[in-house]
């Protein structure tokens, strides 16, 4: 479940100007609700459905000789959601780690986590139709399901059997466990039953 070597943010800035730099964002907010009045939903994590109709997270490549990594991520991110993004501000302090990309070009993908309201959430998911990449680039935000249903398949398993573009599958994993959203146990489980074949 996650085998290539992390990177941080400051040992990936130094590997130097033949390096490409792709940013992409987990966001995330606690929610209460229950599914079917029962399952708890945990929380809302989104994804979005691409244009090559594989599942990421909001992004981008970056520049780091024109801005920061971070006024980067949070120009890709006003262009996949829209202006509701603006106020994100996400900051050094958001990096979950970096990554080699499998790539022939030289490339690292970093990835963030910014914890939000559900209200904010609820209106970055609202206002994302009207975004400058809406049914373009972005198809659609989806939220992932966190649980898995009584059959042991329905939920996170089914969900991690979708097809993930470059290391998505990877970070989202990492990232659920790293912050606490999914026990490790259950996220060891929904990964083995889903690349078992469901
Ligand atoms: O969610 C992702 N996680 C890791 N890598 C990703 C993700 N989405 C795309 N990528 C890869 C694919 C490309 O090599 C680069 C940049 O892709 P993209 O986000 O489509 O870039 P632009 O919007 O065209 O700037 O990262």
């Amino acid at each position: 479940m996650g085998e290539s070597r992390v990177l941080s943010r400051a040992e990936a800035l130094e590997l130097g100007p033949g390096w490409r730099h792709a940013c992409h964002a987990l966001l995330y907010a606690p929610c209460p609700g229950r599914l079917f009045g029962r399952v708890p939903l945990r929380h809302a994590v989104l994804m979005q459905m691409r244009f090559d109709g594989q599942l990421g997270f909001p992004g981008g490549f970056v520049d780091p000789r024109d801005s920061s990594l971070e006024a980067g991520l949070s120009r890709e991110l006003r262009e996949e959601l829209g202006s509701g993004a603006a106020p994100l501000s996400l900051a050094e302090g958001d990096h979950l780690g970096a990554r080699f990309a499998e790539t022939p070009q030289r490339l690292v993908a970093h990835f963030y986590a910014k914890r939000l309201s559900l209200e904010q959430l609820r209106a970055l998911e609202e206002g994302a139709t009207k975004a400058a990449d809406h049914g373009l680039e972005v198809l659609g935000l989806v939220r992932v399901p966190l649980y898995t249903l009584r059959d042991g398949v329905g939920g996170l398993p089914t969900f991690l059997s979708n097809s993930f573009v470059a290391s998505a599958r990877q970070q989202l994993l990492q990232a659920l466990g790293a912050l606490g959203l999914v026990p490790e146990a259950e996220l060891r489980r929904a990964d083995a039953v889903s690349r078992k074949g469901l």
